[in-house]
């Protein structure tokens, strides 16, 4: 096999040219977009794009519009050499790894007026950091009902952020395809749902979660969990997997559920933020199990906030030979 060199794109107008001549020549481009610090679920994205595009664009930008200033913007993990090898290997390759630096490059008023620090100390307003940079950028995109709960309510200014990059991101590559990974569930329906509402006319593709040998969902903020917060937020999978299986076996009731998984994870030492059993679509609070949910965990393991999901499709009232299928294990989630 042999490695390709991706073309670096630091410059959002040659990003745009670089789309339209190939897509002139009839190759159809597929975006994946990233923080960087790639892993193994970041690769599978890529490897899903593939399916659907002749050329693929990684972008790689850690996004100050969807971090409040008390978040870990300046915290968050990073290795552009390392993401380069890493998407060097892949099979088939990357075409373009899009890295800009002037996507909110407006310059800044005179008197700095676009400044606004000091409305959130104040509790005012919450804010973003690229509000707080001066960088003169206002226009935002709200999914509005989408974004309410589950990390939305912890991150009030996080998905408008998320939905802004995005929608820039799509206008400076124009994609035919762009890949999302559902590790971030709730990202991937409200992008679905703006692009959508918006007439992106982009397809957009959900990927599998990608877990470690152990079951911990990779994410690029593990690096920074210690050896033993890391072995503690195996409780988050593990507790997920039980509660998948006592669903499957018959429990519905998700009170029990949440409280199985929100008791383990404390024991274990992680701070819940919230763990709800929500509708695939709507992202609205279930509370008995009659059709596909997915219950979604975020969880504090020191100063580390993680977040995980588990689909449950298929309630299993298998039956065998007339009787539901005995428990192998019984699930002790009372
Ligand atoms: N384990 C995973 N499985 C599948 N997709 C993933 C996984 N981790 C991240 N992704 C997807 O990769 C894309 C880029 O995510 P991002 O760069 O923020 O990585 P991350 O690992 O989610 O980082 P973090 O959660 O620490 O911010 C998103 O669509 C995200 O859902
Ligand atoms: C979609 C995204 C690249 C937007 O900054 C980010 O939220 C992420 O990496 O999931
Ligand atoms: N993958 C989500 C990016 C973030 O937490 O900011």
């Amino acid at each position: 096999m042999t490695a390709k060199d991706p073309l670096i794109i630091r410059d959002k107008d040659e990003m745009t040219k670089w789309s339209r001549f190939m897509k002139a020549q009839g190759s159809t481009i597929g975006l994946v977009p990233t923080m960087g610090y790639l892993h193994e679920g970041h690769i599978s994205l890529v490897k899903e794009a593939q399916k659907h595009a002749d050329l693929i664009v990684v972008s790689i930008y850690v996004n100050p519009g969807q971090f409040s200033p008390n978040e870990d913007l300046s915290t968050y993990p990073s290795n552009f050499e390392g993401d380069i090898d890493k998407l060097r290997s892949v099979h088939g390759g990357v075409d373009v790894v899009f890295n800009p630096f002037n996507l909110y490059d407006y310059g800044v008023g005179e008197g700095g007026e676009t400044m606004k620090r000091g409305e959130e100390e104040k509790g005012e307003k919450v804010i973003s950091c690229v509000e707080s940079s001066k960088f003169g950028h206002e226009t935002w995109i709200r999914v509005e009902n989408l974004e309410k709960g589950l990390c939305g309510k912890s991150r009030p200014i996080f998905f408008k952020g998320v939905a802004t990059v995005v929608a820039k991101l799509f206008n400076i590559v124009e994609p035919d395809v762009a890949v999302f990974g559902k590790k971030d569930y709730q990202q991937w329906r409200i992008i679905r749902r703006m692009v959508r509402d918006l007439d992106f006319g982009i397809k957009i593709i959900g990927s599998e979660l990608v877990r470690e040998h152990d079951g911990l969902a990779m994410s690029s903020r593990n690096v920074h969990l210690s050896p033993q917060e890391r072995e503690k937020a195996l409780s988050i999978s593990r507790s997920l997997y039980e509660a998948k299986k006592a669903a499957e076996n018959g429990e519905r009731y998700c009170t029990k559920l949440r409280n199985y998984v929100a008791q383990t994870i404390q024991k274990a030492g992680g701070k819940v933020d919230y763990d709800e059993i929500v509708d695939q679509e709507s992202l609205e609070n279930v509370e008995v199990i009659q059709r596909p949910v997915v219950f979604c965990i975020a969880a504090w393991f020191g100063n580390v906030r993680l977040i995980d999901n588990m689909e449950i499709n298929s309630l299993l009232f298998t039956k065998t030979k007339g009787k539901r299928r005995k428990q192998e294990k019984k699930v002790a989630i009372s």
